[in-house]
């Protein structure tokens, strides 16, 4: 095939064909499926049929974003591939780990969580997805089950609890139901109170908190843009999370994540104000406000009266990335504990581990034990 039989005629079909050619050179340039020695000869092709203006373009795109954006986009698909592997090796009845013995099952260490909490007010956070639900494929249908919203229930009797979740407010509540716990959605920028349930049909309506409000007609007009690019691609879903979106890649076949993600990045260059965190197959989108599950963690403590005090006991657990600012956190302050919930080592700033949503019920269960006993006992 000589230059002659692709390059087009001059004018506006030339440029279109020659921007498809920018375009399919940044695919070929982000791909990993080709060893990084074929790019070189690859681009040199394609440089070779392009008019000078694309090639400027092309050049100025690969120095200000693509090259660097590839670099960028299989750095995030290498990171949602290890915060949610398709083969999971579980950590427990293993020899102990270097990982296992720095992080040990907090269900093992209860009694040892109990005796650290004695005389300080426990106060619960709860990540949803992947903590109280088990990962599904279908994000709508991330149920909890009847077991755990008793507990939940129960826990929330008991102890202060807010839910700290990466969905809306009211995707999480209305998986929830409980109008007697504080929410924080949208990764935190969302954060409302208890409700008198009577008040309010929908349950949680008590704003505390939206820091990120301003925001909320550029991640409309970024949902609706994501929407349109990524119909192409089979199985890919945008969720609209109000002031932060998921890009959802667990029904996505592999081979299609590199141009899945390109997709994002080239939408997100013209949006400046907007980061992006990498979460179990999902990129979530945000603002880049300094607020996140951690400072949420911190406005809760402050809205319960416990901003300075020694007598506070925060447990936190959490599955994802985003919930490492909440850890980080609660390590900061010398308080309370993280608690990660996963099957594999993961790097973390959590002290204890729960396998799975079932271990974290136990866990829960074993909490609310703890305190009706003691509460009988000094009741007596
Ligand atoms: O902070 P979280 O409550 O853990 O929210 C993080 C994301 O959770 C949801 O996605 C994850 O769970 C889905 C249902 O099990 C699963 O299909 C998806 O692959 C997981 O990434 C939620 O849909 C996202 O919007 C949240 O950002």
């Amino acid at each position: 095939m000589t230059n002659r039989n692709v390059v087009a005629p001059i004018g506006k079909s030339s440029s279109r064909v020659n921007n498809t050619l920018v375009e399919l050179a940044m695919s070929i340039s982000n791909s990993n499926a080709l060893p990084r020695a074929a790019v070189p000869g690859i681009m040199a092709l394609l440089g070779g049929v392009l008019g000078l203006p694309q090639k400027k373009l092309l050049m100025k795109r690969l120095e200000d974003g693509s090259v660097k954006g590839g670099a960028k986009v299989n750095t995030w698909i290498d990171s949602m591939r290890a915060s949610s592997p398709t083969r999971l090796k579980s950590t427990q009845n293993q020899d102990p780990s270097p990982w296992n013995l720095y992080h040990p099952s907090a269900l093992n260490m209860f009694d040892q969580i109990i005796g650290e909490s004695k005389g300080k007010q426990i106060v619960t956070f709860l990540d949803y997805d992947g903590t109280l639900s088990p990962i599904v494929a279908d994000p709508d249908k991330a149920y909890m089950s009847k077991k755990m919203r008793s507990t939940l229930k129960d826990i929330g009797r008991h102890f202060p609890t807010a839910i700290v979740s990466g969905r809306c407010i009211d995707k999480v509540y209305s998986f929830v139901r409980l109008a007697e716990l504080y929410y924080a959605g949208s990764h935190g920028m969302d954060i409302k109170g208890p409700t008198n349930r009577r008040s309010t049909k929908k349950g949680n309506e008590e704003v505390l908190f939206q820091p990120a409000s301003e925001f909320l007609p550029m991640i409309n007009e970024v949902y609706n843009i994501l929407v349109e690019k990524t119909k192409p691609v089979s199985g890919a879903k945008v969720e609209n999370n109000k002031f932060c979106l998921s890009v959802h890649f667990r029904c996505v076949d592999e081979k299609n994540w590199v141009s899945l993600a390109e997709q994002v990045s080239l939408v997100l260059n013209d949006y400046p104000k907007l980061k992006l965190t990498e979460g179990r197959k999902v990129l979530e989108i945000r603002p880049t406000i300094k607020w996140d599950k951690g400072k949420a963690v911190e406005f809760l403590l402050e809205s319960l009266g416990y901003a300075n005090s020694d007598n506070v006991f925060p447990i936190y657990i959490g599955d994802d990335r985003t919930d490492e600012d909440a850890f980080k956190v609660l390590r900061k302050r010398g308080q309370g504990i993280g608690i990660l919930v996963s099957k594999i080592p993961k790097e973390t700033e959590a002290s204890y581990i729960l396998q799975d949503p079932t271990e974290v019920g136990q866990f829960l269960r074993h909490l609310v034990e703890w305190k009706r006993t003691s509460t009988q006992y000094h009741q007596l």
